[in-house]
Formats: C-alpha cells, structure tokens, sequence
C-alpha cells in the first residue's frame, strides 16, 4: 500500500498552525485550556500519576497551570543547550525566562530523575491520528523520547482541537506519543 505524501511540508503546517493559534481570542483560548485540564484531571494516566512532566504556557499554547495546584509533584524543563533538563517547582516557587522566552525553573531547583516519572505532558503544535508530533523544530522532545530510560514513560500530546491533523509529515527521529488530550477530550494510541 502508498503512504500517501502530506500535502505541505512541516515548515508550512508549523507556520499555519501557529498562525491560527494566535488569531483566536483569549476567551477561548482560556475556555479550551479549562476544557483540557478537565479531560486531563479525570484520565487514568493523570489520576494513577504521582510525578508528571508538564510545561509552561508559551505562544497560545493550551494552559494547564490550574492542575499545578493539584497535589502530585510537578516537574518543569530548563533548556540547556540541546537537552532539556527536569526540575521540581510548585505554585509559589521562582521562575526566570529562559530560552526562547519561555518560563523556566531556577538551574539550582531541585532535579527530577526518569526513574520517578509517570507521565509526560506534550506541548505540540500539532499532532496526527496516529499520535505523531509536530513541535517548534528544536528537537527537544524527539530527543528526549528516543532514550531507553524515557521510551516506556507515558507521553501525551496537549493540543487544541483544530491542531489535531489527519497525517503529518513524519521524520526517522519522530517519536510517537501514546495519547492525545484536547478540548473534547482523550485519544489513546497503541504506540506505533
Ligand atoms: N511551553 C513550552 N515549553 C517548552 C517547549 C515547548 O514546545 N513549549 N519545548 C519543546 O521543545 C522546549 C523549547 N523548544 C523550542 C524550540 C524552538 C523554539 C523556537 O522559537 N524556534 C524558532 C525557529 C527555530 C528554527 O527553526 O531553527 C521559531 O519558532 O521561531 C521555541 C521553543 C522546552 N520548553
Ligand atoms: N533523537 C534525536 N537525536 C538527534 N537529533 C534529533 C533527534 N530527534 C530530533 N533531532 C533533530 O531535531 C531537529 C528538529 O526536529 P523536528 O523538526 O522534528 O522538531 P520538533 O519535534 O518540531 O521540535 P520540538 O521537539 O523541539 O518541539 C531535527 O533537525 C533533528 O535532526
């Protein structure tokens, strides 16, 4: 069988993507982000997780910071160099701006190790039926999800509703994530 040939190429759909995410009002964008966390908040990954991977709300993207109040412990990524690195904050804890804008722990909060993590909250700005990513073109994640220690973790992409593809073009590195949240609500994926 013919794996048809997406259309546009990632470069393209990143840009038009983006580009609808930031023309819609922030009233829906709040309203979908409560929607998110509500789906999120009452799925077995979320609820049996005691450690969980989330990250701070950059360029529209979907805003989980409602659950952080949530008593599990919550891990953030610093980008250092190419590597993404893992640390505890909670509500209240300091914050700086890191790479490319965005929020990020202090270098001396304390680490999180793979070992303890039991799911992993995806920021993408795009995702496919199949469970494929599409992120900012940095790589951070695809690394990340291709070592043994975080391959087995549970990976769930947050996306809005419209950003939801039916195939993206898909590279030898991309990783594919084990579900998808959206405003109307779960998708799970037996990983490909
Ligand atoms: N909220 C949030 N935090 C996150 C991520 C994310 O996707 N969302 N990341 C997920 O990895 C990492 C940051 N990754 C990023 C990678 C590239 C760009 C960026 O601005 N790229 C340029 C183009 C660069 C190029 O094409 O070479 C751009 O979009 O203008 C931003 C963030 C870690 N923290
Ligand atoms: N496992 C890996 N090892 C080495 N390089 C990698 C790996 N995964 C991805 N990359 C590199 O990262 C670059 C960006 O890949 P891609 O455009 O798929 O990023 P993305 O998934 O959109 O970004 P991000 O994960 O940061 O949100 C590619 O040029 C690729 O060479």
């Amino acid at each position: 069988m013919n794996t048809p040939k997406p259309l546009l190429t990632k470069t393209e759909l990143r840009k038009s993507l983006l580009q609808t995410r930031k023309s819609r009002s922030p009233e829906a964008w709040r309203e979908k982000s409560d929607r998110i966390c509500s789906h999120l908040q009452t799925s077995p990954p979320f609820t049996q997780a005691k450690t969980i991977l989330a990250y701070f709300s950059f360029r529209q993207e979907p805003d989980l910071s409602p659950l952080f109040t949530i008593p599990k412990k919550w891990g953030f990524p610093r980008c250092v160099g190419k590597e993404l690195s893992w640390h505890i904050w909670q509500p209240g804890d300091a914050l700086q701006t890191g790479a490319y804008g965005i929020l990020e722990p202090l270098p001396d909060a304390p680490k999180i190790d793979h070992s303890e993590v039991d799911l992993i909250l995806v920021p993408a700005v795009g995702c496919d039926l199949r469970g494929y990513r599409l992120g900012y073109g940095g790589g951070y994640y695809d690394r990340m999800l291709s070592k043994a220690e975080w391959k087995s973790k549970v990976a769930i992409g947050i996306i809005f509703e419209f950003s939801l593809l039916a195939q993206l073009p898909v590279d030898s590195w991309d990783q594919p994530l084990h579900g998808i949240c959206t405003e109307s609500g779960n998708l799970k994926f037996n990983k490909i």
